[in-house]
């Protein structure tokens, strides 16, 4: 039997989602603690998935019968269940880090290290950036942050609260992520960006959802947009779509992996606004991103990766005045 909260999230909106079972694999390490009925698990997902043990992103749901590449995806990122533990702004620990990582470390299941005991800083109201090459751990530590995997005790802290003793809902709702693809839920646009409020009891306006699709960079979101089905967007369009059902619910931090990697010029330079705006009122950002040019446009912070350890964290002022010829390639936009 699920968990009782977990049993609610059942009565959530569902969507449901034709499927390979490589995008079932992706989906299942991608989110790798995601709650499932393990009896239906076991029967439907376990040639494809070895990794049944939590998913806290959204709960998968396989059909009895029928179609084994249908999933059924009932989302609970978003809603707000009974807390069993103590949210962060209850807590009356104070820190100077709105967010501090100490020592995260990660295994693959195949005893291959993914990342070797991770410490950086980050101030309230700053924008950081996770700079590294590809396979570096940079989404592997984004996804610690807001427990899409668990990190260790006493090694993921927001607020200065161990986020493993936090409700993981709550958490997320105040800790909100974008993806690098859009996990859109099915049916219109409006119906995305309302999500989240909507399960807290607020309808947002069709006024103030337009104003959400403007601030992540769609231009002239219209009434026409508004009713537009989430199949007919572009890659971009669902990347801005994705960012602006995260600003919906406010967060007090927002981890963006590679949010802008379909955007053209104009539209990254909009979304990148956007993360000033709200970072002047008080928004933390962690940032992966490829693109230097860009770390170096948003970002006062940065931790540059490399094979899964810290190279180098601090200001982007003292990365750039460091003598180490390694960082300064990274921080130049030299190596990737
Ligand atoms: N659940 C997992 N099981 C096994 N290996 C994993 C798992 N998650 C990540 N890895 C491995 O850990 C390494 C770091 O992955 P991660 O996605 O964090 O890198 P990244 O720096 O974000 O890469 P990219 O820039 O390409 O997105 C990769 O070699 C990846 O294959």
């Amino acid at each position: 039997m699920l968990d009782t909260r977990f049993q609610a999230a059942y009565l959530q909106p569902t969507s449901t989602l034709p499927c390979s079972s490589a995008f079932a694999t992706s989906l299942c390490s991608a989110s790798p603690s995601v709650f499932l009925d393990k009896h239906k698990f076991s029967n439907y997902v376990k040639p494809w998935v070895s990794n049944t043990a939590r998913l806290p992103d959204c709960t998968v749901r396989f059909p009895q019968h029928g179609n084994a590449k249908r999933l059924q995806i009932c989302f609970i990122s978003l809603s707000e269940q009974p807390s069993s533990s103590q949210p962060a702004e209850q807590n009356n620990v104070k820190s100077e880090s709105k967010i501090r990582v100490e020592g995260l470390t990660r295994t693959a299941a195949n005893g291959l290290p993914i990342l070797h005991g991770v410490s950086l800083r980050v101030k309230a109201g700053g924008v950081h950036g996770l700079i590294g090459p590809s396979g570096s751990g940079k989404s592997t530590v984004l996804r610690a942050l807001n427990r899409l995997w668990e990190p260790p005790p006493g090694t993921v802290f927001i607020d200065g609260v161990d986020c493993t003793k936090m409700d993981v809902i709550s958490l997320r709702r105040h800790v909100g992520m974008v993806f690098q693809s859009a996990c859109l839920f099915d049916g219109l646009v409006a119906y995305n960006v309302r999500y989240g409020p909507s399960l807290r009891g607020i309808h947002l306006s069709d006024e103030r959802v337009e104003e959400l699709l403007l601030k992540a960079g769609i231009s002239e979101p219209d009434k026409n947009f508004l009713s537009k089905s989430v199949n007919e967007l572009s890659g971009g369009e669902a990347q801005r779509v994705s960012l602006a059902r995260s600003l919906a619910n406010e967060p007090e931090v927002l981890l963006l992996d590679e949010p802008t990697s379909s955007l053209d010029p104009l539209s990254t330079r909009i979304v990148e606004s956007t993360v000033l705006e709200l970072q002047a009122e008080g928004l933390t950002v962690v940032l992966v991103s490829h693109n230097m040019d860009q770390v170096n446009r948003i970002a006062n912070t940065a931790t540059i990766l490399l094979k899964g350890s810290v190279l180098q964290t601090g200001s982007l002022e003292e990365l750039k005045a460091t003598d180490n010829a390694v960082v300064q390639q990274f921080i130049t936009g030299h190596m990737d």
